[in-house]
This record gives C-alpha cells, structure tokens and sequence, in this order.
C-alpha cells in the first residue's frame, strides 16, 4: 500500500446509487433511443402483467360448453406472447446498444483527458490505475446501462402493476402476501449498504493491483536482472488475495442476501396458497381467480428478488461512476487560461527565463530552480551544464509548461506560456527528451510522430540527417519495420537517433535537446553532432549536456548548479574564468574522463 496513489487516499467514503446521476451527460445525447428503450419496456411489462388474466379466462372456460371461446382466448394468448416476444427483442436492443455506446464515449472522454494530464498528475496516479479504471469500471457501468438498469425498471414496473392487480384481485390475500415485503426491504437495505462498501474496497484493490503490475511488467527486464521476481510476484500475491478476500466477503453477504429473500417470498406464497385454496373450495374465488392470483405472486415475488440482485449491481456501478467522475473532473494543476492569447506569428523562438522559483509539487519544500534569469536570443544555441540534479531537465520542463513556476515567468517571444494554449505554443517546439520514447509501431510512423503530415521522402531526409538511414535501411524491413513496445528491438543509441530524426522532421523554431546524444557511439555522434549544429544554426536550441564536447561550440554555455545559475559565457571564457565550468572541462578534456 505503500505506494498507494493520492487519489485512492482521497476519495469519498461509498456514495449512494445517486452517484449514478453523473452518467447523465452522457445519455443526454441518446434521449431519443432511452425514450424508445422506456417505451418498449412499458410495453412489455404491460403484457406480461395482462397475460395472467388470460390465464384465469382459460381456467375457468376448461369446463364451459362454448369450446370456441377456449380456443378464441388461446389465439389472444399466442398474440400477447408475439407481442412480448417482439417487445423484448426491441428493448434488448436498444438498451444494450444505449450501453455500449455510452462506454465507449466514456472511454473516450477519460483517455481524452487522461492524455492531457501534466506530468504533476503522473507524479499522484499510477498509469495502470488510469487504466483499469478505464477497462473494469467502464464495464461496470457497461453492466448496467446495458442491461441491470432496465431489469431494474422492469421490475419496479412489474412489482407496482401487479401489486395493484393483485388488490383489484382480492385484498384480502393481496395483505396475506404482500406483508413480508417490508420485512424483506430492512436487511435488503442493511445488507446492500455492506455490499456497496466491499465492493468499493474490492474495485480500489483491482486498481492498485493493476497499477502495481503495469509498473512491474513495463520493468520486466531490471525485475529479473536483480532477481526480484519472486518479491514481485509476493506482492502481486498479496494485492490480489486482498481483491479476492474483500469479493468473497461481498459474495457472501449477497449469498445470504438472496437466500433471505427467496425464503421470505416463497413462504408466503405457501401460506397464500394454503388459504387461497381453502377459499376456492368455499366458493370466495374461481379456480382461474387462485391461478391468475398466484401468477401475480410470483412475479411480485420474482420482482423484489431480482430488484435486490440488481440493486447491488446498481451499487457497484455507483461506485465505478464515482471513480471515473473523478478522472474526469479532477483539475489538473496546471492549466490553459480562459481566454487564451493568440501565440503570434512568425514564432523566431526568443525565451526569457524571468526571476524564475520553481519546487516539483511533491517536494515543495526543496527549490528545484531559485531565481532563474536567463534571456535566450532567436537563433541562439546555449547549452546548459553542471552537475546532476543541478537543475537542467527541471529548465526544460518549464519550456515546455509541464510545471508552472511558483514565482517568475517563462516567455517565449515576449508571450507568458501562461496566457498561450500549450498546445498552440508546443507547436513550435521540439524536443528530444533524455529517455527517447519509442512506440510499438514501424520506424517510420516513429518519425512520423514529430510531425504526422510530413510524406515518406521528408521523414527519410529526417533520419539521415540524424545519421538514422544507414541503420534503418539494415532493418529486416527498412523503414517499415516494427520496433517493438517501447522501441525494445532497438539500441539506446538506434533510439536516440529515431527520436532526434522525429525532431528534426519535426522543424520547430525551438529545439529543446535533453542529453540527446549521451547513448551514441563517436562514430553516430559526429554524424548527429553535425546535423544538430546545421539545425541549430536556424533556431533557438537549448542543449543539456554532460559530455562538454558537445556543447563546446554553443554560443553559451550556462552553468548550473542546485537549481541557481553560477555561471555563463562562452567555453573558454568560463574555462578562463576558473570555476566549478574548468574543473568539469580539466576533467574532461585534460584525462579523457566523463563527468558522469
Ligand atoms: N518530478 C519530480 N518531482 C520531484 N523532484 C524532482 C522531479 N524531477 C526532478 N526532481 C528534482 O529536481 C532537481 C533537479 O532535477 P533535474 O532533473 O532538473 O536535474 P538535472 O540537472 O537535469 O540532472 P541530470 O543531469 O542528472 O539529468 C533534482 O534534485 C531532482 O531530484
């Protein structure tokens, strides 16, 4: 539990079925197929109630001398089943479409967000908690949308028309089989309330464990190289026995659930049947009146049983609707503003770094940059330097408006990133992230991601100026090969250079480089080296670097160190001016030794 997210922590104790009301934005737009839905459920609600009173012509005519009436009331019957039989294949239908699509939609609306959670989100919720929201509690929902929502209402539907059929019957047995009713409904409530909280328990314990297997899987390989296989799997064990034991806990007290109420409607019926026939034979009722009664019995009796199976169906949903209500209306911290300015155009790719304060929200407390002042020229290429954890990546996050600064601003072209829509301003930024991400798709859709518009012949003129061809082109199918989820049939190095391919197809004014070339042999780094200096010849480039050799030719070089700028300048002037820049250069120059 340890790594228990945030917003398992911060949810609300078990709310009640109207936690269902949330799904109304989403049926709004499918009224017309819930009208028809409702309509052909009254329909045949209608005739299974009427049905009975055909049954009671038909007993009492089993022994009158008109034959034809028998068999007039027999073809009535045989319509009334067409009819029903046509009625319910409507409304399955239509209810079970009306499911499926509103899942689908709510699927779309939770990814849709999801995906354009900042990275402050990611920091709180484990992915594979996003995900089995979107997969487990969606068919929750799916559950009842598409079918226990209408059983719900059918029932409701058949308990009230038979309750007062069964009154027009005969009062006096209608009090006879209806008293057990309330004494059903108290532990029907008291119960459903428990299973209502374990399933809650149940479904958060699913998630968690999903969160924690995604993690463990997407790390399969370090897993095993530290031999933590069987700690995984114990901790795997753990979460799912927790999941199993809190379902055997709500299957049971559903178990009894049931049990109560299929004893309590069946005695009834019992005793009911044991007076009713004492009043058939001194002539109270027909034999047809005992029969049509007792059919109404059951399906009063058959609608509570199923209302209390469905109920904590309903409950369950409640609960999946509350977590994926959640997702969707959670605010994210970092936001477009209302009104947002136009970026304007032509971007030439100035950024101005403005007294910038800036702590990660889940440490507050540390200072990742500390009054940051730094003005980048268009065209300019500065290098950023200095120790680990000095503060270099944190410089390129904030470009990019990943995290907002507690005080100060990033500008870009004089435009505070907090009046522009990010994805307007991120338009004319590339970037090529310290850990390239590849997808399972071929290299070349891969390329492609820096901009999906480009045609073949641009994305290869991208990969050989990253020095990306030669290799591409061994691939067993070239460019189309298939590279595996998260580029695995790929080097670090063949990943990096896909990932500098993919921005320089890209053809930003701002090109943000995050140690984009620390996994590349000399050889590929020379190559890459000369196509980055030709790209950044014509744009604002931001290199963060650990190997001084590539950085030695920027225009500046700003050194870093625990998130304040200690120095800037050019590499020999900072090698002449002595500091923490010469010391890391005497290093790396004078002993051949990387800094890292
Ligand atoms: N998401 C995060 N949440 C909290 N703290 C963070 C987060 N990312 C980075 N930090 C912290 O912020 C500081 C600056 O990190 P940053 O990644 O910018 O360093 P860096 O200079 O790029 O280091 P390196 O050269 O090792 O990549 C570090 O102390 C780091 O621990």
């Amino acid at each position: 539990m340890a790594r228990s997210p945030k917003v398992v922590e911060e949810r609300a104790p078990g709310k009640r079925i109207s936690a269902l009301k949330a799904l109304w934005p989403f049926l709004q737009p499918y009224k017309l197929n819930i009208i028809g839905a409702g309509l052909a459920l009254i329909f045949t609600a209608t005739i299974s109630l009427i049905l009975p009173i055909a049954a009671r012509l038909i007993v009492d005519n089993f022994s009158a001398d008109n034959g034809e009436m028998l068999s007039q009331h027999f073809t009535t019957m045989l319509i009334f089943a067409g009819l029903l039989a046509l009625g319910t294949a409507v409304r399955y239908f239509l209810v079970t479409r009306l499911g499926e699509r509103i899942v689908a939609d709510i699927r779309k609306a939770v990814f849709g967000r999801m995906i354009g959670m900042s990275p402050a989100f990611y920091e709180r919720v484990m992915t594979g908690e996003v995900l089995s929201r979107i997969t487990t509690d969606t068919t929750l929902i799916l559950s009842v949308v598409g079918s226990s929502a209408s059983i719900a209402l059918r029932n409701v539907l058949i308990f009230l028309g038979g309750v007062v059929l069964m009154l027009l019957t005969s009062v006096k047995m209608s009090v006879m089989v209806l008293w057990p009713i309330p004494v059903v409904l108290f532990p029907m409530m008291i119960l459903g309330r428990r299973v209502r909280s374990l399933s809650k328990e149940n479904q958060d314990l699913i998630a968690e464990s999903s969160g924690g297997a995604s993690e463990q899987l997407l790390s399969a390989q370090t897993v095993q190289a530290f031999t933590h296989e069987d700690r995984s799997r114990a901790k795997f064990d753990e979460v799912t026995e927790q999941s199993y034991r809190s379902a055997r806990r709500r299957i049971l007290t559903r178990a009894f659930l049931t049990a109560l109420v299929i004893f309590m409607v069946f005695s009834a019926i019992v005793m009911f049947l044991n007076m009713g026939s004492q009043d058939v034979r001194t002539g109270e009722t027909t034999e047809g009146g005992l029969v049509q009664f007792m059919i109404y019995t059951i399906m009063v009796g058959g609608a509570v049983a199923a209302l209390s199976e469905v109920w904590g169906e309903l409950q369950r949903a409640a609960g999946a609707t509350e977590r994926l209500v959640e997702l969707l209306t959670i605010q994210d911290t970092v936001q477009d503003p209302d009104e947002p300015e136009a970026v304007v155009a032509p971007v030439k790719g100035g950024l101005t770094f403005d007294n910038l304060h800036f702590s990660y929200p889940s440490r507050s407390d540390i200072p990742a940059l500390h009054g940051i002042n730094l003005d980048i020229k268009p065209g300019e290429t500065v290098a950023l330097v200095g120790p680990s954890g000095a503060g270099k990546s944190t410089m390129i996050h904030m470009v990019q408006r990943f995290y907002d600064p507690q005080v100060g601003s990033v500008r870009m072209d004089g435009q505070d990133l907090r009046e522009l829509e990010r994805s307007e301003f991120r338009k004319h930024i590339a970037l090529v992230p310290q850990d390239p991400v590849i997808f399972a798709d071929t290299a070349r859709e891969n390329i492609r991601f820096g901009r999906p518009a480009a045609t073949d012949a641009e994305v290869e003129e991208a990969a050989k100026a990253a020095a990306a061809h030669d290799f591409l082109m061994a691939l067993p199918d070239g460019y189309e090969s298939y590279v595996g989820e998260r580029g695995v049939m790929l080097s670090g190095g063949q990943k990096q250079r896909i990932a500098i391919a993919r921005a320089i197809l890209r053809d930003a004014p701002i090109l943000l480089l995050d140690e984009a070339t620390s996994a590349l042999d000399a050889e590929s780094e020379h190559a890459v080296q000369s196509a980055v200096d030709e790209l950044a010849k014509t744009r604002t480039t931001l290199i963060v670097a650990h190997r001084l050799a590539t950085v030695k030719k920027a225009d500046r070089i700003v050194v870093f160190e625990e998130g304040r700028i200690v120095a800037q300048g050019t590499h020999d002037s900072l090698v002449a001016q002595g500091g923490l820049y010469a010391r890391l250069a005497k290093l790396q120059f004078t002993d051949g030794v990387a800094a890292e």
